[in-house]
């Protein structure tokens, strides 16, 4: 009796375990794989003989099997990424006598084409809540607010300040910074904190708007203005912009004849559309961004100095990442977090020497640089903290190479003028900060970067 039992057991064992369409793994108390189903090995594309006895972390992409055996804590519904799917895992850690003796894991899907239909059909209800997204976002136009804007910097928490204090106001705005510093997440916030907020938020983008279609789009057109002109016309960006603010995005790159024609709505508060007989009254908000020297193009006649005047009522100046790098550490783990949620990846944090070397980098394009470097690495790593090996190679720091037959002293100045042109990056090109940061005299500093030609 008790011999029939055992043997029902071992059927039942190799009916549920192996004949179904489960995944199913089991590993010791050394994250080594004891048991490992059939329906597992064909999905995971490995011979069972092969895995049996390896490190799961080898059998297994993305696997947490190890950690729940060091954890002893249960981890259910978990999202895993195996082999450029979404799959949903169960683990639980296996106890015998009270100690802890390795761990069960189980994916959850009946079998793998199932699972991809069901992938799909998750893939397309979220295509179809992005788009959904995306149309609201369109229909007001800003999606961003202050809670969006990541920092720790002193100099980031005033601007964000300053962005409460004027909001409410109908005040104009300059915002000024280099590429990629979040200009355009101030230039939201602005207006969802306004009153205008539940109106539209509608960006011109000055730079990418050929010269001869600026005057339509900005004012629109009546119809039969021109050959080709749509029946009924077409509202203008400004038109559409009535009641909200208008996002004015690298305004010096605005030719002459547009800037005439804005300056006239911020006189007058109305637009002529091209072709109209009447000017038509709007009333916007302007907020404008630029990270050009507006200054020097008044000087050279390329831009109008009274439109300056006008959108420059109140200013914000954005500083470069490199000018806050107290701000890359949050920064950095909170667009990994954002970069993982979207690509399915557990990847938690950067490892120390990491995390310094994204400090020590000059970052030319800013915060939307960070994030593309970042993204990098999340889809290069293989562990959940990206190392350096995983950060693109022009952010790595390399370990300097000389050339045998250099003398000593030729290996010493090249070494010095390398030091003095990354502090020179670093400090933005303002030579009294380097000579600080490297701890010389400013004559010395003008001394060397003049024998290096720097
Ligand atoms: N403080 C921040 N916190 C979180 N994300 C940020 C921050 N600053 C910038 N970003 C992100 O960096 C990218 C660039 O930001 P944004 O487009 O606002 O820069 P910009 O200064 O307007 O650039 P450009 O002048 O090239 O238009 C965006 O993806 C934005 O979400």
């Amino acid at each position: 009796m008790q011999f029939l039992l055992e043997n029902q057991k071992k059927e039942l064992f190799d009916t549920f375990f192996e004949s179904g369409n489960f995944c199913i793994v089991v590993v010791d108390h050394n994250g080594n794989v004891s048991y490992i189903n059939e329906s597992y090995c064909r999905f995971l594309e490995v011979e069972k003989h092969d895995a049996i006895g390896r490190h799961v972390t080898e059998v297994i992409e993305n696997t947490r099997m190890h950690l729940v055996v060091e954890s002893g804590k249960e981890e259910m519904a978990d999202l895993q990424y195996i082999k450029g799917n979404y799959m949903i895992a169960n683990r639980i850690p296996l106890y015998a006598d009270g100690q802890m003796v390795g761990a069960f894991g189980m994916v959850l899907f009946r079998d793998t084409e199932e699972w991809l239909k069901m992938n799909s059909h998750i893939r397309e209800l979220l295509l179809e809540l992005k788009a959904y997204r995306s149309q609201k976002h369109e229909s007001n136009g800003a999606s961003y607010s202050l809670h969006h804007i990541i920092s720790r910097s002193p100099v980031l928490e005033q601007l964000k300040d300053k962005t409460k204090q004027i909001a409410p106001t109908d005040v104009s705005v300059l915002i000024r910074g280099e590429s990629g510093t979040g200009k355009e997440l101030f230039a939201h916030s602005i207006h969802h904190l306004s009153e205008r907020s539940s109106r539209p938020f509608v960006k011109v983008n000055c730079a990418a708007i050929p010269e001869h279609l600026l005057e339509s789009e900005l004012f629109g057109y009546q119809e039969g203005a021109f050959t080709g002109a749509k029946k009924g016309g077409k509202p203008g960006k400004f038109q559409m912009a009535d009641g909200g603010t208008i996002f004015l995005d690298e305004i010096g790159d605005m030719p002459m004849s547009a800037q005439v024609k804005i300056l006239r709505v911020l006189q007058e508060g109305e637009v002529e559309a091209v072709g109209a007989v009447q000017p038509q009254k709007v009333d916007v908000r302007i907020i404008a961004s630029t990270h050009q020297p507006l200054e020097k193009l008044i000087a050279e006649q390329r831009f109008r100095e009274d439109l300056f005047y006008r959108i420059n009522v109140v200013q914000f100046h954005v500083p470069s990442l490199r000018q806050r790098t107290e701000d890359i550490p949050l920064l950095a783990k909170s667009l990994l977090l954002k970069i993982t949620d979207r690509i399915g990846k557990r990847v938690e944090d950067f490892r120390d020497e990491v995390y310094e070397s994204l400090m020590e980098y000059h970052w030319p394009g800013n915060v939307r640089e960070l994030e593309n470097a970042i993204e990098a690495a999340a889809h290069l790593t293989n562990s959940e903290e990206i190392q350096m090996r995983d950060l693109p190679e022009y952010i790595q720091p390399h370990s300097y190479q000389w050339e045998e037959d250099l003398s000593l002293k030729e290996i010493l100045d090249q070494t010095e003028k390398r030091v003095i042109e990354k502090t020179l990056q670093k400090a933005n090109g303002d030579k009294i900060k380097a000579a600080e940061l490297l701890g010389i005299g400013k004559s010395s500093l003008y001394d060397k970067t003049k024998k290096y030609n720097l």
